[in-house]
């Protein structure tokens, strides 16, 4: 088992012949297993296209991704969850009919240990500690006064918290998150902040996109700034704050670092 998690070697997304990620080079950057990466730049600097290259929404163009020893490039979204990949998107996903609590529990409908386990009946966990586990989820979120309800009440503040709680209860290896402040009011933020520094604690790998560099700079331990679709900056928060072409090209643009 080496100590690189996640592995962009040369990846190229072009959409209709217009490069949205990989510039000149392709674009590459490894993470290392347990790392907290916070991965910025400019709109349209091509992150989320990133994260939907990781995670199997579409594959590159060119160039490979691998996780953990795997080349995930071509795979599906099923695919990546059941090696225990998870993510969140930039516009929060939720079954509109299902209440807060069901929209957890579908969640788990697609187990880590991956669709053979649970053809094999390896995976039957009763209902009692499935909804055990969803409300502990929904708990740790700050939602779990709200589990009856329909998920067509919540905020977008809320809808973004739910998504993270979908998360918690796969418990995944390697967690993407797009953005997941944005509508997020303060006290539910602080809580976000305490649940992204425990699971990064307990070993779990982080990508974190957003906007809001104060939140992602007191958590991220390494930082990939992209522009253009390709790596402008790579490095700890504090020399990334530092940099003279991220200032120019970002920080010192419309954002308050
Ligand atoms: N499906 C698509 N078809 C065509 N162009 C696309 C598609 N998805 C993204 N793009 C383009 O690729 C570029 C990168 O977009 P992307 O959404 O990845 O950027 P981003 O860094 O996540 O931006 P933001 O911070 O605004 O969310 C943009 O120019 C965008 O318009």
């Amino acid at each position: 088992m080496t100590d690189t998690i996640l592995e962009l070697d040369g990846v190229v997304k072009e959409f209709a012949g217009f490069r949205a990620v990989g510039g000149p080079q392709g674009l590459s950057f490894s993470l290392r297993r347990g790392g907290f990466l916070g991965l910025i730049g400019p709109n349209g600097a091509g992150k989320s296209t990133t994260f939907n290259l990781i995670s199997g929404v579409m594959p590159p163009t060119a160039g490979r991704v691998t996780f953990d020893g795997t080349d995930i490039s071509r795979l599906s979204t099923a695919e990546t969850a059941a090696l225990g990949l998870g993510r969140t998107f930039q516009t929060p996903r939720a079954f509109a009919s299902l209440s807060v609590l069901d929209n957890v529990m579908a969640g788990l409908a697609h187990p880590a240990e991956g669709p053979l386990a649970a053809l094999l009946g390896r995976w039957k966990p009763a209902e009692a500690e499935l909804t055990g586990r969803a409300e502990a989820a929904l708990e740790r979120v700050g939602l779990i006064a709200r589990r009856h309800d329909s998920v067509a009440n919540l905020s977008g503040g809320e809808l973004r918290m739910l998504e993270v709680a979908r998360q918690l209860v796969r418990a995944p290896r390697l967690l993407l998150l797009d953005e997941p402040t944005a509508g997020v009011d303060p006290t539910l933020q602080g809580k976000l902040s305490e649940i992204l520094a425990g699971l990064h604690a307990a070993g779990t790998t982080l990508v974190v996109v957003e906007h809001n560099l104060g939140f992602l700079m007191s958590l991220a331990d390494s930082v990939v700034v992209l522009q253009n679709g390709a790596l402008l900056a790579e490095g700890a928060p504090a020399d990334i704050r530092r940099d003279p072409a991220v200032i120019a090209a970002y920080l010192g643009a419309d954002h308050d670092a």
